[in-house]
């Protein structure tokens, strides 16, 4: 529920003008942060920094607004909230691992017994080479509408369900927003020039080491892409 009222607010910010969003937040801070005060709880029993979660909280809530294209929390009349540079790597493995695991549970239960044989030779073949770490490449093709992002949002669950990450990219920023978490690849794997196979993580940062704990990068609509940018991620 938390992650959901989050997603509310950061739609309302970028989308319904509120006129005094501050205001909102501070009176439904606690809601908007139950299951990070719950983590923290478990942590570190009942005395645990309000204003770590509150500040987590806030960052979330700032990408996601920041991912519809909207505007960083500063311009809604508060102090942003505060992003340590060397936190990059944990912030992003908080907001990457931000899932309800019951709800992926319950998604997984219902919907991978409702899977025809082809997509459960697909569902099947891709898990078992995550599960056993081999690496590989696979590319899912079959006509419209016979239920590939389904599929996707199915491998997506599975992989979130055990706590690990997968990346949910897609060509364009309307097929994005189709994958559950789904962001621009351009953006998340901050391709270049389409004449250069590289990308601008570079080895070591925040970035290259989310990338390397990464156990899945699912790509919607991959061959709208530059051939480029395939072997780039290749
Ligand atoms: N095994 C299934 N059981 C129930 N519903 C399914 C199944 N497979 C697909 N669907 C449903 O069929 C519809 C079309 O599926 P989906 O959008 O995944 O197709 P697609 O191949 O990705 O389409 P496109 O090529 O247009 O992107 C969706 O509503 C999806 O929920």
């Amino acid at each position: 529920m938390p992650v959901q009222l989050r997603q509310l607010f950061a739609i309302m910010l970028h989308t319904c003008d509120l006129s005094q969003p501050m205001q909102v937040w501070e009176k439904h801070k606690d809601s908007l942060c139950e299951d990070f005060r719950h983590t923290a709880e478990l942590m570190d029993g009942p005395v645990f920094n309000s204003d770590l979660i509150y500040n987590n909280a806030l960052i979330i809530i700032e990408d996601i607004v920041l991912h519809m294209g909207g505007n960083h929390l500063s311009f809604f009349g508060k102090p942003g909230p505060q992003r340590q540079e060397q936190n990059g790597f944990a912030q992003g493995l908080f907001r990457d691992r931000n899932y309800n695991v019951a709800e992926l549970t319950e998604l997984i239960e219902t919907n991978v017994p409702r899977l025809v044989a082809d997509q459960r030779y697909a569902f099947d073949s891709i898990m078992s080479t995550v599960h056993e770490g081999r690496g590989g490449i696979f590319f899912l093709d079959a006509a419209g509408g016979t239920g590939k992002t389904f599929i996707l949002n199915l491998l997506l669950a599975r992989v979130r369900m055990d706590n690990k990450i997968a990346m949910a990219v897609a060509s364009s920023g309307i097929a994005a927003i189709l994958l559950k978490g789904g962001r621009t690849a351009h953006s998340t794997i901050n391709l270049m020039a389409t004449d250069s196979p590289m990308c601008g993580i570079k080895r070591g940062t925040d970035q290259g080491n989310l990338l390397k704990e990464t156990k899945l990068i699912m790509w919607d609509k991959a061959t709208m892409s530059h051939k480029r940018a395939l072997e780039t991620v290749d």
